[in-house]
């Protein structure tokens, strides 16, 4: 079986190019639609038992939190703003009781967070697994929408925090799941512990912050993390025809992701590149105007984390480690790969 973005790719070839009013179609975040008398952003994300969560650590609400936050991500990595959303349920026999109402109690509160409501879907059996998939729409914010394909040579790229919480809170609730956490590792740093699951099980859209930084005008191009910064990385490089180089010291990595390693003896920095489920901004700046960029950030309360730059195409995308060039490929979540 090909891997996601294969199939995508093949899908996106029978698509066709874009017809009319699809001023951005299969490719990017959201799907950006001249609608008569509106610009439309369309996205949609589905979470699977067993591929996104297991519900043995993951409470009904936090799923319900997590499918919403997913897609209003979408719609934030674009400057957008999050307005509707179309909720597709397949459950599946022996789900708890109250799951339902759990379930939408954490989509509405984390749709309401972001003025964004529940407005229809669908409910339909599945056979073995409960999945659940959400279709959002929403509107540019007060910049046009950023897209993959606007970076250009000489951007700084950046990220809105620090990266990796979410891949070691993963990496703790399977190896506690399979039983096997480290002896000592249980008591240990309860703190970092739970803020990596947290990060994990609870992201936070950065819809505020991807209206402000394509409201400033010097950013380029924009996505969210959640296949993991490697493999956005490529595809910013990819949509937009241009190398990247990412300074593998500037990796911001979570204080709270570095703690995990130390607990659980492994190196954090592979959360950080290739973890994935971040759901922070990636973006490409003018370094001119990187005041605006600082400001429209601290005005989402984040800071900024340059971690490369934009090059020529035929650098590729390399990560510079101990003053050595390597290429780095997309590697990070992939559906389907085997
Ligand atoms: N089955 C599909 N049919 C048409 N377009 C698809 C399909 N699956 C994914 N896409 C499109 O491919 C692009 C990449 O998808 P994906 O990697 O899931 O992006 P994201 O990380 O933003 O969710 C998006 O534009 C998405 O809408
Ligand atoms: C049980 C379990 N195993 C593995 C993962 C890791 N994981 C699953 S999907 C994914 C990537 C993000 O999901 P995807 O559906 O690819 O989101 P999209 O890129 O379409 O927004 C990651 C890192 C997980 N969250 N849970
Ligand atoms: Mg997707």
């Amino acid at each position: 079986m090909p891997g996601e973005f294969e199939i995508i790719e093949r899908i996106r070839r029978q698509v066709g190019p874009p017809g009319p009013g699809v001023l951005q179609g299969i490719g990017d975040d959201a799907a950006v639609l001249e609608a008569p008398g509106a610009t439309l952003l369309a996205s949609s994300d589905a979470l699977v038992e067993g591929i996104h969560f297991h519900l043995s650590y993951m409470s009904p609400r936090q799923v319900g939190r997590k499918a919403m936050a997913v897609n209003l991500s979408d719609v934030g990595s674009m400057g957008g703003r999050p307005l509707f959303a179309l909720v597709t349920l397949g459950l599946r026999r022996g789900l708890p009781e109250g799951f339902l109402d759990e379930l939408y109690a954490g989509l509405l509160e984390m749709g309401r967070t972001h003025g964004t409501q529940v407005v229809g879907g669908d409910t339909v059996t599945s056979p073995e697994r409960f999945f659940i998939d959400v279709a959002i729409l929403g509107v540019p914010g007060e910049g046009p929408p950023v897209l993959r394909s606007g970076a250009r040579v000489g951007d700084r790229v950046a990220v809105t925090a620090p990266l990796g919480a979410s891949g070691a809170g993963l990496a703790w609730l399977l190896a506690e799941r399979e039983e096997r956490l480290p002896a000592g590792a249980r008591g240990a740093a309860q703190e970092a512990v739970l803020a990596c699951v947290r990060a994990h099980l609870e992201p936070t859209p950065r819809v505020q912050a991807g209206q402000a930084l394509a409201a400033c005008g010097a950013v380029h191009a924009m996505m969210d993390i959640s296949d993991g910064l490697a493999s956005e990385v490529n595809h910013v490089a990819r949509e937009s025809g241009v190398g990247i180089r990412v300074r593998g010291g500037d990796v911001p990595v979570a204080p709270e992701a570095s703690e995990m390693g130390r607990l659980l003896d492994a190196d954090p920095f592979p959360w950080a590149l290739s973890g994935g489920e971040d759901y922070e901004l990636l973006f490409t700046y003018n370094p001119a105007a990187e005041d605006r960029v600082q400001a429209a950030l601290a005005g989402a309360g984040l800071r900024l984390h340059v971690l490369g730059e934009v090059t020529r195409r035929e650098e590729g995308v390399t990560l510079e480690r101990e003053g050595q060039l390597h290429p780095l490929p997309p590697a990070g979540y992939v559906h389907l790969q085997d």
